[in-house]
């Protein structure tokens, strides 16, 4: 192409005359699909909610992403503006922008992992159950999308409450005929992220050095942190332990409380997401020994879902661990995990069942 032809070609892109279009016909979209060409070879991954707190950090890490070739941008508002906005960074993925329901076929169709965090955050005061009338909707909408779009791709459910949202996914698929159990994760690496770094505070280390197994759930007594299990082998007296395990619980909730209104935490989670996001990637790509954990179906417990460590593959997750060895601390962690774990999952089933 003529020198001249080219800059006609990206000047066009610039002045776009309807920032209401869907990336096939808007101009700047169209311009970061193009920019972008002859990017590596990779994954094809779309973000369900790029536009919020979480989703537009979480947009710009992804597009860092060395094993993301294509980065689909989906909200119901602003995702031209995140798009344009991500779009300009100097990586290899080519970034599309989807804007409203009747686009959310084209953002899902050819997906390899699909990751949502779509849907209202908590205010202080507020449980993240309180979040269930709105967001089992939204979830249902796009898990939908995903059932007739990408039923193959892997699934990283962050929308709250968690402990619901997954059993609602997994009903929408299975209804649509297409659940593949391995599939479909909940994103509870967060309480991971807080556990290492709490640990590593009171045990003085570098966080990166720090491993803790966070099982149950994602919500109050569900979280569960395996103090027992922390790698490298350490020992916490009673009031460490007490101290450790609320701070995890209350991990979220200490972030509503500090932003008093303006949402709940999105760096920090836009962080784990990605972090997460990329040991289900290198599973894809046939990585072996990536273990983490997550809330799945699971035949750990007698509930038909819960957070342990897991294998990520190929086919998601491949393995589910069992909780290993717990004290007597755990023990009784656990029966209240599963107590309001129970009626959680439940609530979310009924939801698509009733
Ligand atoms: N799993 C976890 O550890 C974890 C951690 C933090 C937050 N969360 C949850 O993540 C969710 C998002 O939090 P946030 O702070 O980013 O909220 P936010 O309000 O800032 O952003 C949510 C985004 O979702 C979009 N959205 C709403 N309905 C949609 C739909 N039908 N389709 C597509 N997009 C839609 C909104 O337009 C908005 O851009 C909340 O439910 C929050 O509780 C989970
Ligand atoms: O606490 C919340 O409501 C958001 C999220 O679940 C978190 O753990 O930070």
């Amino acid at each position: 192409m003529e020198a001249n032809q080219r800059i006609a070609r990206i000047s066009a892109h610039l002045h776009p005359s309807n920032p209401q279009m869907g990336s096939e016909h808007h101009p700047i979209l169209r311009a970061a699909d193009c920019r972008a060409k002859g990017g590596a070879p990779g994954f094809k991954v779309a973000i369900l909610g790029a536009a919020g707190g979480i989703g537009q950090p979480l947009s710009m890490l992804m597009k860092m992403n060395p094993l993301v070739s294509v980065l689909h941008l989906y909200d119901v508002v602003n995702a031209p503006g995140v798009t344009a906005d991500v779009s300009h960074m100097d990586t290899g993925a080519v970034v599309r922008g989807f804007l409203g329901q009747p686009q959310l076929e084209s953002a899902l169709t050819g997906m390899d992992l699909v990751i949502i965090p779509a849907g209202v955050p908590r205010k202080p005061g507020m449980t993240r159950d309180d979040l269930f009338n709105i967001n089992a909707g939204i979830v249902r909408t796009l898990c939908e999308g995903i059932a007739k779009s990408c039923p193959n791709a892997i699934v990283n459910l962050i929308s709250n409450p968690v402990n619901s949202t997954v059993p609602i996914a997994a009903e929408v698929f299975k209804k649509a005929g297409t659940y593949d159990p391995k599939k479909l994760l909940g994103v509870t690496m967060l309480d991971v992220v807080r556990a290492n770094t709490f640990v590593a505070e009171v045990l003085g280390l570098d966080p990166r050095e720090v491993s803790v197994p966070v099982v149950g759930g994602h919500a109050g007594v569900t979280i569960l942190p395996l103090l027992s299990q922390v790698k490298p082998p350490c020992s916490f007296t009673p009031e460490e332990t007490e101290y450790l395990t609320k701070r995890i619980q209350d991990g979220g909730t200490e972030v509503v409380q500090a932003k008093a209104g303006a949402g709940s935490a999105t760096l920090s989670m836009a962080y784990a997401a990605v972090k997460f996001a990329d040991l289900c990637l290198r599973g894809l790509k046939g990585d072996a020994g990536i273990v983490e954990c997550a809330f799945v179906a699971s035949q750990v417990t007698d509930l038909p879902f819960f957070a342990t460590k897991v294998r990520l593959g190929r086919g998601g997750a491949e393995e589910v661990f069992q909780l290993g060895p717990l004290n007597e601390y755990e023990r009784v962690g656990l029966e209240k995990a599963k107590k309001e774990l129970a009626v959680s999952i439940q609530k979310g089933v009924s939801f698509i069942k009733k």
